[in-house]
């Protein structure tokens, strides 16, 4: 089945986390959102993929009532996201990591989870993310890992319905990630919900139920993460050879002299016909490729 373009027809069971309806936001000129339609259903992970600069921030920080839509609507748990009742149902990453210094990680996760009606414990909170050999220390003496290990476990320490989550691994080590995401998809398991965005198909791969793709401030495909692969999941291809013979599941190319460069959203046939065609080529490279050059490459492919 291919990802559907969005008009997000079925809203699954149970009323929506989040709905927002042709939501526009312009920072000045700058026209963040175009016009985005979006269901959070409950008990799902939702990843929100896309490259620098394609809305997801504003997006969330729309959906948590951290800034307002310049146009269209927005509903959390169908009430208004400024609403704190609703606001003691969600969880959150703190946007710029911006702790009072002078407070302990343990007090700072005190102080958050006082808000909550049915919060875990700040040792548990602690224990989950790998703060405990830090829970004395004062939250400007962090590594940058630990700082964003503390942000997430803030997003978690209330045990509210939903968590957000702003590229919550970047920066982090292999362990911490893979901890991360253990405690992400313990979350989900027991029925709760979570919105996530990410730079990473990886992660989305790793976690998620389902995803949305934007870019220039659009929701461009969602599916599950097979579906978004097969839209998104580009290599890079690259070797010297006289000519360029045809090759299957070209997305674009370039060449250079005699190198050439071809992205290709299935590296193995296209190897395997490089292989057959009888041009002798040299210096064969097959690289992953990040979310921004895949988008590049599609763009330019589909000209
Ligand atoms: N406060 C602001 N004032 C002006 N422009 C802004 C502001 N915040 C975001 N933008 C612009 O809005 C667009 C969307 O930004 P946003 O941060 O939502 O994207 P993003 O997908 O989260 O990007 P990244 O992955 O790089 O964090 C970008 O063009 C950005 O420069």
């Amino acid at each position: 089945m291919d990802a559907r373009l969005v008009g997000d027809e079925d809203a699954g069971v149970g009323s929506p986390v989040v709905t927002m309806r042709g939501v526009r936001k312009l920072y000045g000129s700058v026209e963040a959102l175009r016009g985005i339609d979006l269901d959070v259903r409950p008990g799902e992970l939702l990843a929100m993929l896309g490259p620098n600069g394609a809305g997801k921030t504003t997006a969330i920080n729309i959906m948590l009532g951290l800034r307002r839509a310049t146009e269209g609507e927005v509903r959390l748990f169908g009430g208004d996201p400024r609403d704190w009742r609703c606001r003691l149902r969600v969880g959150a990453t703190p946007q710029n990591i911006g702790f009072p210094g002078e407070l302990k990680v343990r007090e700072v996760l005190e102080l958050v989870r006082a808000h909550y009606p049915r919060p875990m414990t700040a040792e548990e909170a602690m224990a989950r993310f790998g703060l405990e050999d830090v829970a004395g220390r004062r939250t400007s003496a962090l590594s940058g890992g630990q700082r964003r290990r503390l942000a997430v476990a803030l997003a978690f320490v209330g045990n509210p319905e939903v968590v957000f989550l702003d590229e919550p691994t970047t920066g982090l080590d292999v362990e911490s990630r893979r901890s991360l995401w253990d405690a992400t998809r313990e979350f989900v398991s027991q029925g709760r919900t979570v919105v996530l965005t990410t730079h990473y198909l990886e992660e989305a791969e790793a976690l998620a139920t389902r995803v949305v793709v934007i870019n220039e401030g659009k929701v461009v495909a969602e599916g599950r993460v097979d579906e978004i692969k097969a839209i998104v999941g580009v290599r890079r291809v690259r070797f010297e050879a006289p000519s360029l013979p045809a090759l299957p599941e070209v997305v674009s190319v370039h060449q250079e002299g005699c190198t050439y460069t071809v992205y290709t959203k299935d590296s193995d046939a296209l190897v395997r016909a490089l292989v057959t065609s009888g041009v002798s080529f040299a210096n064969l490279e097959v690289l992953a490729v990040s979310l921004e050059e895949a988008f590049i490459a599609i763009t330019e492919g589909s000209r």
